[in-house]
């Protein structure tokens, strides 16, 4: 398997397991040694599942979670692979985190001021983002032994 399909597919693993009823989202952060450091996926924060109904303001984003999720000392020069583009909060955790680049699947929501606020950031601080381009367009999963 191609890396780039492989930590994509990460992402959009990572997102199946979101309980959010509408949208699911992944994120996939690797290195410069293309070692994939922390994934993430949109959820509620710890403890607070059960408290409240599903509502997107109180949600913690996939890139939020991955970025917490880092088992590395810093994120400087990685890149994060995302199944959805991020919002302008998130935006602003990756360029502080000192990314280099982001790698999306789906931008569904382009014309939104989140959207469109984070672009402007990402060309602002020269971080630059491309679409994902799969050479494999399907992964099959076999979880049973045979
Ligand atoms: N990049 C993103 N990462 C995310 O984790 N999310 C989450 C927040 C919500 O849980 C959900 C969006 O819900 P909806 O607006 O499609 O019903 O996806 C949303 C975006 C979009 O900016
Ligand atoms: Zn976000």
């Amino acid at each position: 398997m191609e890396p780039e399909d492989y930590f994509m597919a990460a992402a959009v693993l990572s997102a199946r397991r979101s309980r959010d009823p509408s949208t699911q989202v992944g994120a996939c952060i690797v290195n410069q040694d293309k070692k994939v450091v922390g994934v993430g996926y949109n959820k509620m924060p710890n403890g607070c599942e059960d408290h409240m109904p599903w509502s997107r303001s109180k949600v913690c984003h996939a890139e939020l979670n991955a970025i917490l999720n880092k088992n590395s000392a810093d994120l400087k020069g990685c890149s994060i692979y995302v199944t959805l583009f991020p919002c302008n909060e998130c935006a602003k955790l990756i360029i502080q985190a000192g990314m280099k680049e982001v790698i999306y699947l789906s931008d569904k929501y382009n014309t939104s001021p989140e959207t469109q606020a984070a672009k402007l950031m990402f060309k602002q601080a020269k971080i630059p983002f491309r679409k994902f381009l799969p050479k494999e367009t399907e992964v099959v999963l076999q979880l049973q032994s045979v």
